[in-house]
């Protein structure tokens, strides 16, 4: 493990190199090294995320359900804490029996009998309370997680892509949501450590309390107690903040440049997702890979550890510290100090003896307790969740909403939309590379435009940039010669429909799927059928055992039982009775896959009373997989819309589409050519070299 720290003077950045991670670290600015960290600061940002914690608990004690269920818990968490204090009280007892004992030797069978019982009933009560406190627990974690989950999907589902890809943005709605928390909801979590705080410190104090009421006759009892609690006050100083977020340090990075390391993940995403195991089991690859994955694997070797666990190996200290060494010794100090005793005083050794006993037990459940520095980093952590939480709903898309209404007038919308590019040139976010480079256009409504070119020359970007999924970098678009910001985004968005090559299936019905087109119809079924018959779905749909309602992906998998080891497990019986599916997955062909994607771009097509359809079509490939009556019977119906919608498509294909278009755009970064058909082959450029190449030897 190699350290080789690289600073620059004018880059304060720290270069570690840990078995196959490279660490970038970059000290003295941005956040502190968490063991930086003061108590105070902590203490200030809990301060500062109180307002979010009081408005949470507000809200979750006004919960219908929560209004019973939270003072019930509390009230089983405070009686729990008090268990300890009344078990060390009898232990107490015990102590005085002892003690009558030795002044005279009788036994007070009643006394012996009530401390049994005693401690029975708290063995007993604590089982009860601890079943009791799991049982409203649960419950109550479900119900909050319930009542945050609507307001927390609208804070994620709002974002645009820029910053929906924001990793900081990621961050925040991981720490908001429960990734960090497996399951528990920031707000309860919050809750619970709250509770734990002031629980255990109830229980601390109770205890206290009986020890010393029980112990300020003994001799040495005083003496015992200090040195018992000098070991766990020790330890409760020394604790250091748990590393659960690594390194938790200022701004850091790190990376990897094996590439062994890189392809053994990389094979096994490709061995574990379904989406390949198509090509796996048809192109027989399934042993090359495991053979290929161990051999990377033997490459890489023991370094081949994902970084946390790399780091946890890199940062351990080779040898205890000295504190450490310090505070197991202080843990025999009450052991020294008896004996001693029992030497100076042989008649009191059952007495010391019981005292120690008690003070053993109560200081060790000081040291499990959970008052302590990390404890305190936990709390402070919960408090940001919750924080986060709310503010989610705060984050600033990029692409900055317009307020202008759009069209002003609904029914402008059924002769289409004008569109143009005013030196366009546009990057990807952190990409150099320009994807547009001063692009210029002007399409008028109800026009028919074929962008074609290349791989990567452009195409998709234009489509993307009039629906706003991204705003140009440089220069201005103008959708009816108004400039694209100003717009209302939902206004913009409701009258563009677009079809994207990279189109997704929802883990939805497709009923839904076609239906979610158009939202506001999303609910007709009639015409939910009508643009399946036009997208050219309907007739495959209506063959499948659940028509429209088939699952083309479920999203809840069925659970079954584990099989022990080496045992073969038969399911069909209780599949069978339970109607459970042998797979979650109904495979459509990828032109049945286009088609539907099509049908839901043609619910924006379809008019209702209440509102107006879309007034641009855009489609970035739309015919790539469907076979040549389908590509057919799309252009016939994408044709009787001509004049009434803008209609822009991007494609490889040169054919009967750019036969037809008002405009044709020839694409490499920027518009190399722009005109009809016949207006570019008479130019004799790129355009009519491929016109000529590609589509004339097939007309
Ligand atoms: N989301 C993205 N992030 C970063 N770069 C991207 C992204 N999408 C596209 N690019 C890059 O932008 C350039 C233009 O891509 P675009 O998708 O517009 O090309 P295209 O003409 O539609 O290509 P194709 O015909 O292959 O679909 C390419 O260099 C591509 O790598």
């Amino acid at each position: 493990m190699a350290t080789s720290p690289r600073q620059s003077d004018l880059l304060p950045i720290t270069h570690t190199r840990i078995g196959i991670w490279d660490l970038y670290e970059k000290r003295g600015h941005g956040l502190p090294r968490r063991s930086d960290l003061s108590i105070l600061k902590t203490f200030v940002q809990i301060r500062n995320d109180t307002p979010y914690v009081v408005r949470m608990f507000k809200e979750i004690l006004n919960i219908r359900r929560n209004r019973m269920l939270i003072p019930a818990f509390l009230v089983v968490r405070v009686l729990d804490s008090l268990i300890p204090a009344v078990s060390l009280w009898y232990d107490g007892q015990l102590l005085r029996l002892v003690e009558t004992m030795m002044e005279t030797p009788t036994v007070d069978t009643t006394v012996v009998i009530h401390v049994a019982v005693g401690r029975v009933a708290c063995a007993v009560a604590s089982h009860l309370l601890g079943h009791i406190q799991r049982r409203i627990e649960i419950p109550i974690n479900m119900s909050i997680k319930q009542f945050y989950a609507s307001d927390i999907f609208h804070s994620v589902v709002r974002l645009d892509i820029p910053t929906f890809t924001d990793s900081a943005v990621q961050k925040q709605f991981n720490s908001a949501t429960n990734q960090r928390t497996m399951g528990i909801s920031p707000a309860w979590e919050v809750f619970r450590r709250l509770a734990s705080l002031a629980t255990t410190t109830t229980s601390m104090l109770s205890q206290l309390f009986i020890l010393f009421t029980v112990l300020r006759r003994q001799q040495d009892g005083p003496l015992l107690v200090i040195l018992g609690f000098s070991q766990s006050m020790l330890g409760w100083y020394m604790t250091q903040p748990s590393r659960d977020t690594f390194p938790g340090m200022g701004v850091w990075a790190a990376t990897t440049t094996n590439n062994d390391y890189i392809r053994m993940q990389g094979l096994s995403m490709l061995g574990y997702d379904y989406s390949h195991r198509k090509e796996i089991v048809a192109g027989n690859l399934g042993e090359y890979i495991a053979s290929q994955f161990r051999e990377s694997a033997q490459r890489v070797g023991d370094g081949a550890a994902d970084f946390d666990e790399a780091y946890e190996a890199h940062s351990m200290r080779p040898f205890p510290s000295i504190s450490s060494f310090l505070r197991e010794t202080m843990h025999e100090l009450p052991e020294i100090a008896f004996m001693l005793s029992v030497v100076r005083k042989p008649t009191t050794v059952p007495l010391s003896f019981i005292s120690l006993a008690l003070i053993g037990h109560t200081s060790n459940s000081f040291i499990s307790t959970h008052v302590s520095q990390s404890g305190l980093f936990h709390l402070a952590a919960a408090f940001a969740g919750v924080r986060n939480m709310y503010e989610l709903k705060n984050v600033r898309n990029k692409v900055v909403d317009g307020t202008e209404r759009f069209p002003e007038n609904q029914q402008s919308l059924s002769s289409g939309i004008s569109v143009e590019f005013r030196n366009v040139s546009f990057q990807y976010p952190d990409k150099e590379r320009y994807a547009l480079r001063n692009v210029s256009f002007r399409i008028e409504a109800s026009q028919l435009c074929v962008i074609v070119g290349g791989n990567g020359s452009g195409k998709s970007t234009i489509l993307k940039l009039i629906s706003r999924i991204y705003d140009p970098t440089e220069g201005t678009i103008l959708i009816d010669n108004r400039d694209i910001k100003t717009l209302r985004l939902a206004d913009l968005r409701a009258a563009i429909s677009i079809l994207f090559q990279d189109y997704t299936h929802f883990p939805l019905s497709i009923r839904e799927n076609i239906g979610l087109g158009n939202p506001g119809l999303a609910q007709d079924y009639d015409k939910i059928r009508e643009a399946a018959k036009m997208g050219g779905s309907r007739d495959f749909i209506e063959e499948l055992p659940e028509g429209f309602d088939t699952y083309i992906d479920r999203p809840v998998d069925d659970y079954y039982a584990d099989s022990p080891e080496g045992v073969a497990i038969d399911y069909s019986d209780v599949r069978n009775v339970g109607g459970l599916r042998t797979s979650n997955v109904s495979d459509l062909s990828g032109g049945q896959n286009q088609r539907l994607a099509v049908s839901r771009t043609f619910m924006r097509s379809l008019v209702t009373d209440k509102e107006s359809s879309a007034g641009m079509l855009l489609f970035d490939e739309p015919s790539a997989s469907l076979d040549p009556t389908a590509e057919n019977d799309l252009f016939e119906n994408l044709r009787k819309l001509k004049g009434t919608k803008t209609m822009i498509f991007s494609t490889h294909r040169f054919g009967n589409l750019t036969r037809h278009a008002d405009l044709i755009l020839y694409m490499d970064e920027s518009v190399q050519e722009q005109g009809t058909h016949d207006e570019l082959l008479g130019k004799g450029g790129e355009y009519a070299r491929i016109w000529n190449l590609q589509a004339k030897p097939f007309l």
